[in-house]
């Protein structure tokens, strides 16, 4: 009974909360008859495994709604209302349910409380209470079979599949929500939630139309209904469509994504893969274009003085992850690419016995402590076969770096490919200079960046 009541009976929370944390679980599943979900859907069976209530709520009212539309006048004014009403309702879930319950980003004084708990309410998604508490195992065990809407199980599975397919409730993981039992309008929501989410959701949508401009039936159906319908999609969106579509700027280990068109339908919400990493940041996008009107409604509500404690992540902080993804992705790729034998992997030789070599006939060449064999390289020489030839059995290092010839770093990459010993007591600094495979390593081991390319 996910949208409108408790997806698991008071009962079995209230088990929940006073139980140990595991062995309580385990003690009481031994004793009682599995769980229907812990049976396989058959032919014969399958209607047992679907939620009808749920079914009848999010999908059967909505078709009702959507037939009476055909016969029901839609009036300007009642259209005007009822995408308003959305927008309330809408925040109501993101800047109330979702910012500020679930993830305490910003603190509300009672009466922007008291008007979320509302137009929460009417947007007709459970209560403040059960919201937040799937909301937080959500975050906490994302994509795992712990995550209530879980993508890992498919697109329509996390966009509405978890709510009309029956859920154990005991799958669901564990979250401290002792905050929220401890607030007396989510309490008192969560205690009302059936009359709360009948008056806000259809009755007062048809209370304003009917008593302003006379149309009861259009505000029952297009502020009501069909309103509460779009809604509820559009939030759905946020666990689907979020951690589906689109980029993954700051950790690509989960699935949430950043995309603007997630964030258009979702008043802000789009920005996921950000608020996955940074959840108690009072924003979802960051840059003042991107489109989140769930941060601007709260900065409003700072402005005159009923939100306060907004909290944000340093920018510091935020731009070292952005940038340690992109290092990720730079790694990646930089692994697919041959950089040359690993220095590790070199036999180590004198540079008296590299000169020894030299002298009997071998095209070797040192740059940077390291030999490289230009047999084959000598006669496509861009400088020419005598100015290469000049550098055999000699420390060429200043000569390649400049000396002669300041080489371009594709010159320096190519140079990597005739790697063949390393000369002992070659500076080790010049050695990582060189070894470019190692580049990023060097970095993440916090050396000093100016020792990465010469
Ligand atoms: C050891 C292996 C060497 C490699 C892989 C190499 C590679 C290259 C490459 C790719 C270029 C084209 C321009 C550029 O990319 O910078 C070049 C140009 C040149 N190299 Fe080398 N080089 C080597 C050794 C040497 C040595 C030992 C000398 C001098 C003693 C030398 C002198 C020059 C000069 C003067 C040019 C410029 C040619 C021009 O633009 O007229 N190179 N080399
Ligand atoms: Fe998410
Ligand atoms: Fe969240």
């Amino acid at each position: 009974m996910a949208v409108v009541l408790e997806s698991q009976p008071a009962q079995a929370q209230q088990t929940q909360q006073t139980k140990p944390v595991y062995g309580g679980q385990k003690a009481a599943a031994a004793t009682t008859k599995p769980h229907i979900t812990d049976t396989p859907i058959t032919w014969g069976n399958w209607y047992k495994h679907v939620n009808w209530l749920n079914v009848y709520l999010i999908i059967g009212i909505p078709m009702a709604g959507l037939y009476a539309a055909t016969f029901t006048p839609l009036y300007t004014k009642t259209a005007i209302w009822a995408v308003a009403y959305y927008f309330a309702t809408g925040l109501g879930i993101t800047a109330g349910y979702h910012r500020l319950w679930a993830h305490t980003s910003y603190s509300a004084r009672l009466p922007l409380q008291i008007f979320l708990a509302a137009v929460g309410g009417g947007a007709v998604e459970g209560s403040i209470r059960w919201w937040s508490r799937d909301h937080r195992a959500h975050h906490r065990y994302t994509d795992t079979d712990k995550d209530p809407y879980s993508v890992k199980k498919g697109f329509w599975y996390s966009h509405l599949g978890w709510m009309i397919m029956k859920q154990n409730p005991k799958r669901i993981g564990r979250t401290d929500i002792s905050d929220l039992n401890e607030n007396p309008v989510v309490v008192w929501q969560h205690k009302h939630y059936l009359y709360v989410v009948l008056f806000m959701g259809l009755v007062f949508p048809s209370i304003i139309a009917g008593l302003f401009w006379g149309d009861w039936l259009g505000g029952f159906i297009y502020a009501g209904i069909l309103r509460i319908f779009f809604v509820q999609q559009a939030t759905f969106c946020v666990n689907s469509l979020a951690h589906w579509l689109g980029d993954q700027p700051f950790d690509d280990r989960n699935s949430p994504r950043d995309h603007v068109i997630t964030a258009f339908v979702t008043l802000g919400e789009g920005y996921h893969n950000f608020h996955h990493e940074f959840p108690s940041d009072y924003r979802n996008a960051i840059q003042w274009h991107q489109y989140d009107p769930t941060k601007w409604f709260i900065w409003t509500m700072k402005q005159i003085g009923m939100a306060y404690d907004l909290k944000t992540f340093r920018h510091n902080e935020i731009e070292k992850g952005r940038l340690q993804q992109k290092q990720k992705k730079i790694d990646q790729a930089a692994s697919q690419l041959s950089w040359g034998a690993p220095l590790e992997s070199l036999p180590v030789m004198s540079f008296e016995e590299y000169q020894e070599q030299a002298k009997n006939g071998k095209a070797l060449i040192a740059v940077a402590g390291v030999v490289h064999d230009v047999t084959d390289f000598i006669t496509s020489h861009p400088g020419g076969k005598a100015i290469i030839k000049s550098g055999i059995g000699k420390d060429a290092t200043a000569m390649f770096n400049g000396g002669v010839y300041y080489h371009s770093n594709a010159a320096h990459n190519l140079l990597t490919n005739f790697r063949v010993a390393v000369i002992r007591g070659g500076c080790e600094v010049e050695i990582w200079k060189k070894n470019a495979h190692s580049l990023t390593e060097h970095v993440t081991k916090g050396l000093p960046a100016q020792s990465q390319l010469a």
